[in-house]
């Protein structure tokens, strides 16, 4: 329940087997900003904690402005922490790597290329020549149910397609770890529900290590194995998810006492935030 010892998952030189995949220490994130000639300092992260072991999803939550973005974007190394630091597989990030995979809340495709060609952008930017770059992007595609849709460029594509193309994007690379910033949160339910199942399957079939931003409490524990809480830039608890894998379609997990529990505990949790009550749980 409690966030792990500092001390227990400090990266040793030399990774064991039951080594954390990615830890997280001390991080620290102050954002400066000017306003009316005034420097101001905003602390987005005040000293986060956690390991996330291999192949576990883990789901971070918490109010608007918490921190979880920031958090997000530092393990992706696209933000420099303050203080602290994020290792994968013992290594310490200082900058993105094809280690790490980020998928968007918005796929932000390029909009000129098709679907296809968009994964194959990701594939060649990693030095993958063809034929190995399409053949690659023809089997993510594929994973993702979308291979009657591979000439189609993003404009004619609907909201759902794009995610299925983004998440493929960031699978093909073959990243250790992924990182999803709220993927499914612009989505109506029915496609929302669609593409949490897929991407259970998807990592029951690759093992991926997932960490996942939601705002959406439901999506936190259908998908997670852990949900970390925060609050204010911190780790307010680390809450563990009771249920089995592999797991069943959210009606289905719903009705298990298990997930019940989980998430009257995430609620209590998040309720006493004032601003929370606008932002979380209420979908
Ligand atoms: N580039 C930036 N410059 C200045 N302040 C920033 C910047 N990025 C984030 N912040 C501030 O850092 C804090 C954390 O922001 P962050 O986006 O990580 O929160 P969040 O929990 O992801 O929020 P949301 O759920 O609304 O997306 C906020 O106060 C935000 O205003």
């Amino acid at each position: 329940m409690a966030a792990l010892q500092r001390d227990a998952w400090t990266a040793p030189a030399v990774l064991e087997a039951d080594a954390p995949h990615v830890s997280i220490t001390g991080l620290r994130k102050d954002f400066r900003i000017t306003i009316a000639g005034q420097s101001k300092r905003i602390p987005a992260l005040c000293g986060v904690d956690f390991a996330v072991r291999k192949g576990e999803i883990v789901a971070v939550t918490g109010a608007s402005g918490c921190g979880k973005t920031t958090l997000l974007r530092i393990i992706m190394g696209l933000e420099t922490a303050t203080a602290g630091e994020v290792r994968v597989s013992g290594k310490r990030v200082r900058g993105c790597g094809y280690d790490r995979g980020l998928v968007f809340q918005h796929a932000e495709l390029l909009p000129w290329r098709t679907a296809l060609a968009n994964i194959e952008f990701g594939l060649m930017t990693k030095g993958i020549r063809q034929p190995l770059r399409r053949r690659t992007a023809e089997r993510f595609l594929a994973m993702v149910g979308l291979q009657n849709a591979r000439d189609r460029k993003p404009h004619q594509l609907s909201g759902g397609m794009k995610q299925r193309v983004g998440i493929a994007r960031a699978l093909a690379i073959e990243p250790e770890v992924l990182l999803m910033d709220e993927p499914f949160g612009a989505l109506d339910a029915q496609t929302r529900e669609s593409l949490q199942a897929e991407l259970l399957d998807i990592q029951a079939a690759t093992g991926k290590t997932i960490i996942i931003v939601t705002h959406d409490l439901d999506e936190a524990v259908l998908l997670a194995d852990r949900v970390v809480v925060m609050e204010r830039g911190a780790v307010k608890d680390i809450i563990e998810i009771g249920l089995p894998r592999p797991r069943g379609p959210l009606a289905e997990m719903r009705a298990r006492p298990e997930f019940g529990r989980a998430r009257v505990h995430l609620w209590e949790l998040l309720r006493h935030l004032p601003e929370t009550k606008q932002e979380v749980g209420l979908r």
